[in-house]
């Protein structure tokens, strides 16, 4: 038989949780121009729209905001945060941001020219907005297996070594300022990339003078996968692999929000000393002075803490395992969904689930959408929408990816709230033919997804036509 596990946790404090009508849902969603990112929190009931600053912090934690050092300079919890990230990531110098965007504008701004061309383990919206707004272009370098929702890979967000070379050699390793390498994927589906390949790219930068800067958000989830799914590694511990895996890059960029598992903060963190010393002249102009960069004491505090936090490795294999739950569910009964299962959600393939709707009708949206009006449970559209225009065409960017995003915050939900999710997630695909497309009213110019409005399609005014079956 095999033996169970449990959260390696017990709850200490708990928020009660709003259960709305379905006619209360239906208002607030109409309230939300069907965008669930301008849904109030207070009408969500389980609330998968992003694991970011969503985690729950630990006692010690807690405990760690009381002793913040509130000082302008050179605050004490400054000095154990840059210890922390020291000891666990082993870069030489660190800069605290206000979050992951604060520290990519920084890098953007340090090191890309008009002109240049940053590679990329597939794009993130806010990395890809910052090198543009500095005069890059982005390029997708990861394998193509990453862009098929079906394919199982066990490193999905491995870079093509390939196209790494050509387009070196194509516009010279003089127009590459560095290649952005994500640790995991967010827009792949929260794929991991191998440590083979993470050596590689390395290598193959080193040999062309060009730099490896990490976005090492969700590095902690990369790392299990390695020690699950690479040969030679399953007996590491969790704080060996994340070491050797920085070993392997030049610097990185953090969203302190995610696998440090604290509500907000960032870094930028490198080896290079002159980098280093520009960046300390520029993050007073963004952030703040050196040693706070846009954080409180108390937030570093508590963030030093979590960084030791989620290299535990019973942690993070409950926190995988957890994601994998849900995704087995929806697995088992059908549902089309990204595999392998990711390290921090569960996406669903809108495209295939509302095979009935084009791309323009925006399928993941009204899936999103219709989602919450089932149930309450708040995901995120990662397709057509989050992709914006293309800036010389103006025309839609149109990503093969079409998903919807369960993303699940860390230490929160039990795995019961996973079970209503799987429930209406199904009984949504039962009725998906029911599920109709959206319109966009309203299109902000940058990262268009937070703020944009819909409504249902004219010739099917109601999301979902059949109110009888979503009633409960
Ligand atoms: C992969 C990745 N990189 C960068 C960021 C930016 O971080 P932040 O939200 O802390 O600005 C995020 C989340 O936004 C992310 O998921
Ligand atoms: N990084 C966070 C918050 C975020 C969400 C969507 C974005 O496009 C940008 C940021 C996430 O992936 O959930």
């Amino acid at each position: 038989m095999k033996r169970r596990t449990a959260e390696p946790y017990k709850i200490k404090a708990v928020e009660p949780l709003a259960m709305l009508s379905y006619e209360e849902r239906k208002d607030a969603l109409e309230r939300a121009g069907y965008n669930t990112f301008l849904i109030d929190s207070h009408d969500v009931y389980i609330d998968l729209l992003t694991d970011s600053g969503t985690s729950a912090m630990s006692d010690r934690q807690w405990g760690a905001l009381m002793v913040g050092d509130e000082a302008y300079a050179g605050s004490k919890s400054w000095k154990k945060l840059e210890q922390a990230v020291r000891e666990v990531y082993g870069y030489k110098y660190v800069l605290p941001t206000h979050q992951g965007r604060g520290a990519e504008n920084l890098l953007s701004q340090l090191k890309i020219k008009q002109g240049d061309v940053v590679p990329g383990n597939m794009y993130f919206t806010t990395t890809r907005a910052h090198q543009e707004l500095n005069g890059a272009r982005f390029v997708d370098i990861i394998i193509d297996e990453a862009h098929d929702p079906s394919y199982e890979h066990p490193f999905k967000g491995n870079v093509d070594i390939k196209k790494l070379e050509s387009l070196i050699h194509e516009v010279g390793s003089e127009r590459i300022p560095y290649v952005c390498l994500a640790v995991t994927v967010n827009m792949a589906g929260g794929q991991p990339v191998s440590m083979q390949n993470m050596k590689e790219v390395y290598e193959l930068c080193q040999y062309h003078g060009i730099d490896v800067m990490l976005d090492a958000t969700r590095c902690v989830e990369n790392a299990y996968f390695i020690k699950e799914r690479e040969a030679g590694y399953e007996n590491h511990k969790i704080k060996d692999i994340l070491k050797e895996m920085f070993s392997y890059s030049d610097g990185c960029t953090m969203s302190g929000k995610k696998d440090c598992l604290v509500n907000i903060g960032g870094f930028l963190a490198m080896n290079d000393e002159e980098l280093y010393a520009r960046s300390r002249e520029l993050v007073v102009v963004y952030e703040g002075m050196p040693s706070y960069g846009g954080m409180a004491g108390r937030d570093m505090e508590a963030m030093a803490q979590g960084i030791y936090e989620s290299i535990d490795d019973h942690y993070i294999q409950h926190r995988i395992q957890q994601v994998r739950y849900l995704g087995q569910q929806l697995i088992d009964a059908g549902i089309p969904v990204v595999q392998p299962i990711g390290g921090h959600a569960v996406y669903l393939d809108a495209r295939q689930f509302l095979s009935h709707l084009s791309q323009e009708e925006f399928p993941a949206q009204a899936l999103a959408a219709a989602l919450y009006l089932d149930s309450g449970v708040r995901a995120m559209e990662r397709g057509i929408v989050s992709a914006g225009r293309n800036k010389d065409t103006g025309e839609h960017n149109k990503p093969k990816l079409e998903l919807v995003r369960l993303t699940i915050p860390r230490r929160v939900y039990t795995n019961n709230h996973m079970d209503v999710v799987a429930d209406s997630v199904i009984a949504l695909y039962e009725k998906r033919r029911n599920i109709s497309g959206l319109r966009m009213d309203y299109e902000p110019p940058t990262l268009r997804f937070f703020n944009a409005r819909f409504s249902p399609l004219a010739q099917n005014a109601e999301l979902i036509a059949d109110h009888e079956l979503v009633e409960g």
